[in-house]
């Protein structure tokens, strides 16, 4: 089994902006990704491209993951830009409106003609309705294939569907892809919050990602930082419950009973399965530095 790795905070930042690039070496994101896609204009595509893989390959972003969004396979910029992600060799290449496992496998291909170290995974958006339909087979496609995105500003725009609070267009998509994530033993990650001055709309959001079982959020804004890092990860009080479970269950074990209440719960092995993740994903936490 791979080793969990705290993605809880995955910020975008343009391309074509060096001042984000810059910024972007002291922010407390788990993960950054760089990107050639909808933030930086056509023209501004090669500068961008050069900028991006410059700072990817600098080694100056300390313990961040730093990855390279490429703009799409039907793009005319898409082959320049795995090119050169490849020879800088960042933690995962983004490719966004992934739509089958097909194109998984091109990807793939394309890396390895090009190339890209061995550690240079690739990361999927899923953001189109048929991606949502084949989530699982783009899911199981690679084992290069470390983390679907969810992109649900495209989602939202294919489905002709309005963001509202809650995101109820949303749940149908959100839930597939979580569910093939999960099949499949995937990392995945939420879309990102809009109103980069709504704090209490974003916080929301963040919580019900957590509940669906995401493992972290793509944000836009350093602004989104502090609160994305603190919902997902284990509150003090999970930590000390996950304990308590863990206590209680190998005290009843050692009486010759599979089963315990805590505080007037039922716990059974399943549970302290999941109390042991969540100490786990908190000393993940704790030791990154
Ligand atoms: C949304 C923004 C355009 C807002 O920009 P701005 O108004 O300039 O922000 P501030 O003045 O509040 O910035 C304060 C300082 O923070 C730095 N900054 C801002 N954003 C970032 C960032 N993302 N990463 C790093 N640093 C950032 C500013 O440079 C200021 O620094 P300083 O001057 O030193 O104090 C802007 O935040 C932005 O461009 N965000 C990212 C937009 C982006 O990347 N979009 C594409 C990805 S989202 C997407 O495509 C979704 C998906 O595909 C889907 O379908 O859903
Ligand atoms: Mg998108």
């Amino acid at each position: 089994m791979t080793a969990y790795r705290p993605r809880r905070s995955v910020l975008y930042m343009p391309g074509a902006n060096e001042r984000a690039l810059e910024k972007a070496k002291t922010l407390d994101a788990d993960a950054l990704i760089l990107d050639l896609e909808d933030s930086v204009s056509p023209d501004a595509k090669a500068d961008g491209r050069a900028r991006v893989c410059a700072a990817a390959a600098s080694g100056e972003y300390g313990r961040r993951e730093v990855t390279i969004r490429v703009n799409g396979l039907d793009t005319e910029w898409h082959a320049d830009d795995i090119r050169a992600a490849a020879e800088a060799g960042p933690d995962a290449i983004v490719v966004p409106k992934v739509n089958s496992a097909a194109e998984v496998h091109e990807i793939e291909k394309s890396l390895e003609a090009a190339g890209a170290p061995d550690r240079t995974a690739i990361w999927a958006m899923v953001e189109t309705p048929i991606a949502m339909l084949r989530a699982h087979d783009i899911a199981a496609a690679s084992d290069r294939l470390t983390v679907l995105v969810m992109g649900t500003n495209d989602l939202a725009k294919e489905l002709q569907a309005e963001h509202v609070p809650g995101r109820a267009p949303l749940l149908g998509g959100l839930s597939l892809a979580l569910l093939a994530a999960r099949a499949t033993s995937k990392v995945i990650l939420d879309g990102v919050y809009n109103d980069v001055k709504d704090l209490e709309g974003f916080a929301a959001e963040c919580t019900q990602g957590r509940q669906f079982g995401f493992d972290g959020k793509t944000l836009i804004h350093p602004g989104q930082l502090e609160t994305c890092n603190r919902v997902f990860a284990p509150s003090e009080e999970e930590v000390a419950r996950s304990e308590k479970i863990i206590e209680a269950f190998e005290a009843a074990t050692a009486e010759g009973r599979g089963v315990v209440t805590v505080d007037g719960r039922m716990i059974e092995n399943l549970h302290v399965d999941q109390a042991r993740r969540v100490l786990s994903v908190a000393a993940a936490i704790r030791d990154r530095g």
